[in-house]
C-alpha cells in the first residue's frame, strides 16, 4: 500500500514539486503518468525512501517513511520494495546470480543461491546465471533485473519506464511479467510511464498524473 498527503520535495534552488494525494491497496497497480520533467523519477526515489520528502505524509507498506532513517531506512527498503530502474545498473564485475545476491546484502540479510536460482527460472532466465551482463539481450537484461527486483519478495514494486524503448510485442511482454511477478508476491505495483500502450495494456490500473511545477 502507499498512501501520500501533501506530499513535496524540491531539488537545492528549485520549484517544489508538489505531488497530488495518492491512496494505493495493497496489491493494486499505480500508473504514475506525467511527461518529461514532470517528477516521476522523483515520486518513485520519494516512495523508495531514497530522498526525503520537504514536506507531507508517506507511507509505504504500513511504514511511515517519516519515522526511519540511515541504516534503518535502507534496510527497510531492500526488505519492502523491488525496484526496476530505468537503467538496469547491473555490475559488469558479477555474474547474473552474484548480481543478485546484492539484494540480500542490501537488506541486510543472509543470501541464498537457491532462492537466486528460483527467481531467475520463474522469469525464464535460469540458464543466464553464470552470463555477465554484457552477454545478456536488452529483454535478457530486464528479466534478470526483474529478478532482481521481486527477489525478496517486496511489497511495493516500482517500475521507471519499464517498456521505454521496447517494441510492441517486448513492451506487452514486460508488463505481463512484471504482473505476475507482483501477484506472485501480493505487491503494489507502480509503473512510472510516459508510454500509452501501458494504460492501453491496464486499463483498470489506478492513474496518479503529475504536472510539472509552473516556473514563478
Ligand atoms: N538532481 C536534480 N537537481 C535539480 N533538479 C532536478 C534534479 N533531478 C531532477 N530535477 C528536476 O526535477 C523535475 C522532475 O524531474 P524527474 O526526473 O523527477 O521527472 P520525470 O517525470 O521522471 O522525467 P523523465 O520522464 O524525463 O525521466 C524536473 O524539472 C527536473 O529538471
Amino acid at each position: 500500500m502507499i498512501r501520500t498527503r501533501s506530499l513535496a520535495f524540491a531539488y537545492p534552488g528549485a520549484p517544489a514539486l508538489r505531488f497530488p494525494d495518492c491512496d494505493v491497496p495493497q496489491g493494486g497497480t499505480l500508473l504514475l503518468q506525467g511527461r518529461s520533467g514532470a517528477g516521476k523519477s522523483s515520486w518513485l526515489a520519494l516512495v523508495a525512501g531514497l530522498r526525503a520528502p520537504a514536506d507531507g505524509e508517506l507511507v509505504v507498506a504500513q511504514q511511515d517513511l517519516r519515522a526511519l532513517s540511515g541504516v534503518a531506512r535502507d534496510h527497510w527498503r531492500g526488505r519492502s520494495i523491488g525496484f526496476l530502474p530505468q537503467k538496469l545498473h547491473l555490475s559488469e564485475a558479477l555474474n547474473v546470480v552474484h548480481n543478485l545476491s546484492l539484494a540480500y546484502f542490501a537488506a541486510g540479510l543472509p543470501a541464498s543461491e537457491a532462492q537466486v536460482e528460483q527467481a531467475l527460472a520463474a522469469l525464464g532466465v535460469a540458464d543466464l546465471a553464470h552470463r555477465r551482463p554484457s552477454q545478456l539481450s536488452g529483454g535478457q537484461a530486464q528479466r534478470v533485473a526483474l529478478a532482481r527486483a521481486v527477489l525478496l519478495a517486496p511489497k511495493v514494486i516500482l517500475a521507471d519506464e519499464p517498456t521505454a524503448s521496447l517494441d510492441d510485442e517486448a513492451a506487452g511482454s514486460a508488463l505481463a511479467l512484471l504482473q505476475q511477478a507482483a501477484a506472485r508476491c501480493g505487491a503494489t505495483l507502480v509503473i512510472a510511464t510516459h508510454d500509452r500502450r501501458v494504460r492501453e495494456a491496464l486499463p483498470r490500473a489506478q492513474s496518479l498524473p503529475l504536472h510539472a511545477p509552473v516556473a514563478a
